[in-house]
């Protein structure tokens, strides 16, 4: 299993190329199981999840092309890619193809809506909590669909079109929006969808089902209205950058120090963590080719912050956030409202010399000077990396292990941070 090596200590100068993101290329890749035409998604990631999603649908029957070509391997950088699901082949996501990724479960939308019918096993994912399907299952219903789960599958099945409806969800789910923006699209009649999902990936897959022809309002508000089609087309449409992975560049800037333009980022996907960044001490300074964060010198302040839906502070940002305040001078207080189950870099950190103690979801974060480097162990995505930002900025040599959960969501992660400066690599095994 790959690892990875990092020596701390050094600043991070240059420029870092912000990929498109894994949380927007997810669900409009599953957006071309809706149309037989050819959906052109353009910046998407070369990612693990990219590739197992391009798996999952190529056994629906979708097609796909890189720029024209079959992939070839080890590409490593975002492509435009053709998909076409001229027709569906099998209406079944198993197991084995869907416990590895959460978003997988989402084909279970667009397979209701253009096929009447759509057997999906439970989804996986991170592991950072529960993670209950309720609310998706409770909007499919209420636009006509019947449900029922058995044997680790939810089959879904309706009699003729979805039927448009009223649907208010009770908690804001980022998934659930896309499965019913994209099931509700094809429906007959008007889905008003209430206290929904505000993410700038709700707004980036909305844009594109109206390029595909869809009549959808008020994405990126809490009410959304579909009106829906009786077909869409294909389209053209580019991945928004990364504001997950921006954010993590820029939190290892203000930690270990230096001068960084991340290019191709958009502050206005993520201003409310950007504005927490800076509360640290860390410049943020908008420039024409992205954003520039610049940390020479000074302390990094304590900040407190609870993770919210957007535009608040994202769970998915928590964990490179507390990674940061273990150096801030002083007690910082770091509270999780999202996920039940998102500090298992807490006991990883604490390897490196972090003081962190839990009080139910709040971690409070008491400062320490150094960090020293020591093998640590990912345990999902961001908290991996959040483990890869605490080394850059701690004394002597700290190995990642299990670098598979970082491969998930991170676009070529040594070669970025290296060319800026930074001492890491890939030890493949
Ligand atoms: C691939 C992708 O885009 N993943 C993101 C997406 O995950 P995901 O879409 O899975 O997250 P949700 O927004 O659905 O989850 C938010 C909360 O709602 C709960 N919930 C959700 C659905 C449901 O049917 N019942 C229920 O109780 C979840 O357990 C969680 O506590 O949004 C999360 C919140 O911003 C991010 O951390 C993930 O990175
Ligand atoms: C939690 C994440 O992904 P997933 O929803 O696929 O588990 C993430 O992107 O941080």
């Amino acid at each position: 299993m790959d690892r990875i090596r990092i020596v701390g200590g050094n600043r991070i100068n240059g420029r870092i190329p912000i990929s498109g993101a894994k949380n927007a290329a997810l669900p409009l890749m599953i957006a071309s199981l809706l149309t037989d035409d050819t959906l052109t998604l353009e910046n998407v990631p070369h990612l693990a999840d990219v590739e197992q999603l391009i798996r999952i649908l190529g056994n629906h029957g979708v097609d796909y092309s890189v720029n024209g070509r079959r992939e070839r391997q080890n590409e490593g950088y975002s492509r435009t890619i053709n998909f076409t699901a001229r027709s569906i082949v099998d209406t079944t996501a198993p197991y084995e193809l869907v416990s590895k990724m959460r978003a997988s479960f989402w084909v279970i939308g667009p397979l209701l809506a253009r096929m009447g019918e759509a057997k999906v096993s439970l989804p996986g994912g991170c592991a950072i909590g529960t993670r209950p399907v309720d609310l998706f299952l409770e909007g499919l219903q209420a636009l006509g669909a019947r449900i029922d789960v058995e044997n680790g599958y939810v089959i879904a099945k309706t009699n003729g079109r979805l039927t448009g409806n009223r649907y208010v969800f009770p908690k804001v789910s980022v998934g659930a929006t896309h499965v019913l923006i994209m099931a509700a699209s094809l429906a007959k009649g008007e889905t008003v969808l209430e206290n929904a999902a505000r993410e700038p990936e709700i707004v980036n897959l909305a844009e594109c089902l109206n390029a595909m022809g869809a009549k959808i309002t008020g994405a990126g508000t809490s009410t959304i209205v579909i009106d829906g089609v009786d077909a869409l087309s294909g389209a053209r449409h580019q991945v928004i950058p990364d504001r997950i992975e921006t954010g993590t560049y820029a939190m290892a800037v203000a930690m270990a120090g230096g001068d960084v333009i991340l290019e191709g980022a958009r502050a206005d996907l993520l201003q409310g963590a950007l504005d927490v960044i800076a509360q640290t001490g860390a410049e943020i300074i908008p420039v024409n080719s992205g954003i520039r964060v610049r940390r020479n010198g000074s302390g990094i302040a304590p900040v407190d912050v609870t993770t919210e839906p957007f535009p608040g502070f994202p769970t998915d940002l928590q964990a490179q956030f507390m990674g940061l305040m273990t150096m801030a001078e002083g007690k910082s207080r770091i509270t999780e409202t999202i996920f039940e189950n998102r500090f298992m870099h807490v006991q990883e950190l604490a390897r490196l010399g972090a003081h962190i103690t839990l009080a139910g979801q709040t971690a409070i974060v008491d400062g320490v000077r150094k960090l020293k480097g020591a093998p640590v162990m990912a345990t999902d995505l961001r908290a991996s990396v959040s483990l890869v930002i605490a080394g850059l900025a701690a004394e002597g040599e700290t190995v990642v292990n299990r670098v598979y959960h970082l491969d998930r969501g991170f676009e070529r992660l040594e070669e970025k941070l290296s060319g800026c400066g930074a001492t890491i690599e890939r030890i493949s095994s």
